[in-house]
């Protein structure tokens, strides 16, 4: 028996990354599809003689795409063409916190963008790095593959920002490696976004379809302030504890807004996910009402 990573799959083969860096392919015995268990690229398994026994406990899953057990996310923001957007980097943010996922930040396209624009935009990365984030460009390239070495990452970002471009710099091989099983067949009518985990030093590294927009999973409007870091060193000076940092009177978080402890941007979008989320609420609503009528 082995134990390895799903690193590829197609039409019921799996390509698997060995403890000892081989490549070898697999497929599922028949008893997963009876338990209507679909081995995920990301998988730990067991497996014997080409055949998987055992997938392993995930630690989470992603749906767009589909994959298992992701460290960290490497979020691709262009500084331009698509311009940059501190909104969309914080809904990334509150987005992979929310799945338990590691983001780090990467600064596309600096070389596209007017000096004066770029420090504006350095100025705003600066205050994430205060607050715990990795962020990278072009001239930190060795960092980055410091960071990336160990780990399973995923690259994001919106279409265009240079998801791909990046991914070819760290792997300048990867034509080669991609040809494990052809990506020609990934091309069919019904496939669903397949996903690809390409070995990065001790570490795997996935590219993930763009996105135009980004939507909340599983966050509520209780959730939200938790996964806004910088509002956690003010928090515990609100006046009350289940402050939501909106209407409430004496509360800190609007207190360090004003005396720009906190960057006005993530207050302000803080406020309209938080506008968004209630939007989404009367279905939730609807649902406990109906269960209510039943009592
Ligand atoms: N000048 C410059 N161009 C870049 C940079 N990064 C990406 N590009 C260009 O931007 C365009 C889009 O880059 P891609 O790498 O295809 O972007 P992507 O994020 O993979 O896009 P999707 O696959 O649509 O999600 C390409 O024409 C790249 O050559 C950069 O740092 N500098
Ligand atoms: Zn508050």
């Amino acid at each position: 028996m082995e134990i390895g990573k799903i690193i590829k799959s197609n039409s019921g083969f799996y390509d698997v990354k060995t403890q000892t860096g081989q490549i070898v392919r697999t497929r599922a015995r028949g008893n997963f599809r009876q338990q209507k268990i679909k081995p995920l690229v990301g998988d730990i398994i067991e497996f014997e003689q080409d055949y998987i026994l055992k997938i392993k406990p995930r630690k989470n899953e992603i749906i767009r795409p589909l994959i298992a057990n992701v460290d960290q996310a490497l979020i691709v923001m262009s500084a331009v063409q698509p311009t940059f957007s501190n909104n969309l980097l914080d809904r990334f943010l509150v987005n992979l916190q929310a799945q338990k996922i590691k983001p780090l930040i990467y600064l596309s396209k600096t070389d596209l963008t007017p000096p004066t624009d770029l420090a504006i935009i350095h100025q705003q990365l600066f205050y994430y790095e205060r607050f715990g984030y990795q962020v990278f460009d072009q001239q930190q390239m060795s960092e980055l593959k410091i960071a990336l070495s160990q780990f399973e990452t995923v690259v994001t970002g919106q279409t265009g920002t240079g998801k791909s471009t990046l991914i070819n710099r760290l792997l300048p091989n990867l034509k080669l490696k991609t040809d494990a099983i052809s990506d020609s067949l990934h091309r069919g009518k019904h496939t669903t976004r397949l996903v690809t985990l390409y070995p990065f030093q001790d570490g795997l590294i996935a590219d993930t379809p763009g996105f135009s927009s980004l939507k909340f999973q599983g966050i509520t409007k209780e959730l939200l302030p938790q996964l806004f870091v910088d509002f956690q060193y003010f928090q515990p000076f609100c006046k009350y504890r289940s402050c939501l940092h909106l209407n409430e009177p004496d509360c800190a978080v609007k207190q360090a807004v004003h005396e720009q402890k906190i960057l006005a941007s993530r207050y302000d979008n803080y406020c309209q996910f938080q506008e968004e989320l209630a939007q989404i609420r009367p279905v939730y609503q609807k649902i406990s009402n109906k269960k209510e009528g039943k009592r």
